[in-house]
């Protein structure tokens, strides 16, 4: 055969298996076989709703299709299908009867962490996590959380300090990216016990948004350009990545993006890294080839993956920038504390008493446990510590750097939000901020002393973060997977399919005006004795830390650190919106039909939040599709301190 023919022939070959793949895409004919009994909107070929998604916002859109086809229904992630549940108890039959989450988000990652036994706790999957799972536990106990209050409290008093010198200048401040600043402080410090100085690095790269801007601004150059300069070739990096065993392919990308967790500008970099990680995940805004691996057929993946590493666009270097960030830090962390955990045993065997562990504030570096509990600062002593890994000899280094990424970055994004959103909430009903405050000033000893009892002493203010909770869920829904090799899973007179994703939609069931009364308002009441005519129809209709074996391990850590904060911090301030710095919401698909249905006291709260928002500059806020709910482009206020008589006792 001649050249010509053979080359005339692959030619027609490729032309023919791109033409069979654009065809299989748009015929779609296997998911829209195997799900044509669940009700859903139409299949568009090739990109199924994510157009929808772009619009109007996942979430909304799951509002209007809930609206529409019933508590559960199919929606098209291009040609993949997720089966989505809005009704609490099929939601809490899922989330017991499932315990895998389908593996999302890295498609396009190569080597050793993809491997199941790599996954950090939230992607590990049966044995694997069972086993992660217990090493994890103890840092959530309730005395290990407790024994976090002061220093939680004392981290708020930093960023206080941090914004008295910003309200001295006058001008807004992003308060969602001030909050993510003080999460990811109590992370390196609760954690462990290191100063990730999240409050010096970044006050210069602080920037204002344009009003009409839909994209969350990430000093992320900064960061990028800074990790590089900070240590391109450290040989530092190397030689710990060396000393860690850590496997090949991961040395370049650690060295690259080289992070020194002693140093200023670290708290900025994991800031943004994580910014970046979580905005990637939302699947519609991410590089050409997250949306090539989205929308192509699952064997077409290794290609794209092949392409982005070898081709790759700004998004995706970013992406692997940041990536590459966190594990640098937490690749560190690790063999920092290994060295200083060597140091001690060595000075402990020559009787010297002199090494005090981490440089921690509070954190002690070992795992120093008093009735099942850990001190702050050692969540890496109890990785370290852990026996019965998979080879039975305890955590590998990949696994215990896997481990630290995800607490670095589930600790430290959710947790932003949440304290954003309630102080959004509050910001913007000034009846509860003065109920707050009220209950911030009768407190006769510092916040944090009251770690134990906070649901006793500050009704109103747990009251408070639980409705932002409801209104705004930063785990929006929570995902399960169909376990593959067992029956159907029946939900609702459906059976789904083995193998098949389901998200059960926590936003859409805590705004469910059939669930809630008055779904739509913002009432803390709801949550204290005497209001269960404002409480939820069904208990299992509020969900922000899902339920099941998979429920949050940090829900303790999380509210104690909301809680403190909104204290903390609203005990000093009053935050005026910059409404004119927002970013406008997008038109609502639901809206319409929910007036038309006349839901309980649905046209009363409709009309009323209507001239509030009139009143405010017709601004609502703008929530992000990400893997989390975040706030579009950030919360924009004006910083105006208290007069004394409210601050706290002390
Ligand atoms: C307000 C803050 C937080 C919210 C709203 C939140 C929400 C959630 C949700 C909805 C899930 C999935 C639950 C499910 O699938 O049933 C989850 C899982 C998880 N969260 Fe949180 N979370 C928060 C804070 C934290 C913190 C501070 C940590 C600590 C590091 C953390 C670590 C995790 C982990 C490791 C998982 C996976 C657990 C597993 O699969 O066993 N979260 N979180």
């Amino acid at each position: 055969m001649s050249p010509l023919t053979v080359l005339v022939l692959l030619i027609k070959a490729v032309s023919f298996a791109v033409l069979g793949c654009i065809a299989y895409l748009v015929i779609n004919p296997v998911n829209r076989w195997k799900y044509r009994h669940i009700p859903g909107p139409c299949y568009r070929a090739i990109f199924g709703n994510l157009p929808e998604f772009r619009k109007y916002g996942s979430h909304e859109f799951m509002v209007a299709c809930r609206a529409k086809y019933g508590p559960v229904f199919k929606l098209w992630f291009g040609h993949r299908v997720w089966v989505v549940v809005c009704d609490p108890d099929l939601g809490k039959r899922v989330n017991y009867k499932c315990l895998n989450r389908p593996q999302i988000g890295d498609a396009l990652i190569r080597g050793p962490v993809t491997r199941p036994e790599n996954k950090g706790l939230f992607f590990t999957r049966d044995d694997v996590w069972r086993m992660v799972h217990r090493v994890w536990q103890p840092a959530f106990y309730a005395d290990s959380v407790h024994a976090c209050a002061p220093l939680m409290s004392d981290t708020s008093r930093r960023l206080v300090t941090r914004l008295q010198g910003l309200a001295g200048e006058g001008r807004p401040v992003d308060l969602w990216r001030e909050v993510g600043n003080l999460t990811m402080a109590i992370v390196g410090t609760a954690a462990y016990g290191i100063d990730f100085h999240t409050f010096d690095a970044d006050s210069a790269t602080q920037q204002q948004p344009a009003a009409s801007s839909t994209s969350v601004k990430l000093p992320l150059a900064a960061a990028v350009a800074a990790a590089a300069a900070a240590g391109a070739p450290s040989k530092a990096a190397q030689a710990a990545a060396a000393a860690s065993h850590l496997p090949r392919s991961m040395h370049s990308g650690l060295a690259a993006a080289h992070v020194d967790v002693g140093q200023r500008a670290v708290g900025a970099q994991l800031v943004s890294s994580a910014q970046t990680l979580f905005a990637s995940m939302g699947g519609t805004s991410g590089s050409i080839y997250q949306m090539a691996a989205l929308l192509l057929p699952d064997s077409c993946r290794p290609l794209v993956a092949w392409a982005a590493h070898t081709f790759p666009d700004a998004r995706f270097t970013a992406v692997m920038n940041a990536r590459a960030t966190v594990s640098s830090a937490s690749m560190q962390l690790v063999q920092q504390f290994k060295q200083r955990q060597q140091q001690q045993e060595d000075a402990s065997a020559s009787g010297d008493a002199g090494l005090g562990g981490n440089a921690a504030p509070g954190g002690s570096g070992r795992v120093s446990r008093s009735g099942g509990a850990i001190a702050p600062g050692s969540f890496l002593g109890l990785l370290l510590a852990a026996r019965g890994g998979t080879d039975g000899h305890g955590l590998s280094d990949l696994q215990m750097i896997m481990q630290a990424n995800t607490f670095t970055l589930a600790g430290y994004e959710t947790t932003a939000n949440a304290l954003a959103f309630s102080l959004w909430c509050i910001s913007t009903h000034p009846e509860a901020e003065a109920r707050l405050l009220q209950e911030a000033a009768a407190a006769a000893q510092p916040f944090h002393a009251y770690s134990r009892d906070m649901e006793q002493q500050f009704p109103y203010t747990c009251a408070v973060v639980s409705e932002a909770l409801r209104l705004y869920p930063p785990g929006a829904t929570t995902i399960r997977e169909v376990p593959p090799a067992g029956r159907p899973l029946q939900l609702g007179g459906y059976a789904v399919a083995p193998g098949s994703s389901v998200f059960v939609a926590s936003y859409v069931m805590q705004r469910d005006p059939e669930l809630w009364p008055r779904a739509g308002e913002f009432l803390p009441e709801r949550w204290l004795p005497g209001n269960e005519h404002l409480a939820a129809k069904n208990a299992a209709a509020y969900l922000p830390f899902g339920s099941g074996a998979r429920m949050c391990i940090g829900y303790r850590f999380a509210l104690q650190e909301v809680r403190l904060g909104l204290l903390e911090l609203l005990s000093q301030f009053h935050f005026e919106v910059q409404w004119e710095l927002m970013v406008p919401p997008p038109p609502q698909p639901h809206q319409q039909q929910q007036q038309q249905q006349g839901v309980e006291g649905g046209a009363e709260a409709g009309d009323k939040q209507q001239q509030q928002q009139q009143q405010r500059g017709s601004r609502a806020l703008r929530t992000a599709n990400g893997f989390t709910l975040s706030p579009v482009g950030g919360i924009w206020v004006k910083l105006e301190p208290r007069v004394p008589e409210v601050q706290p006792a002390v």
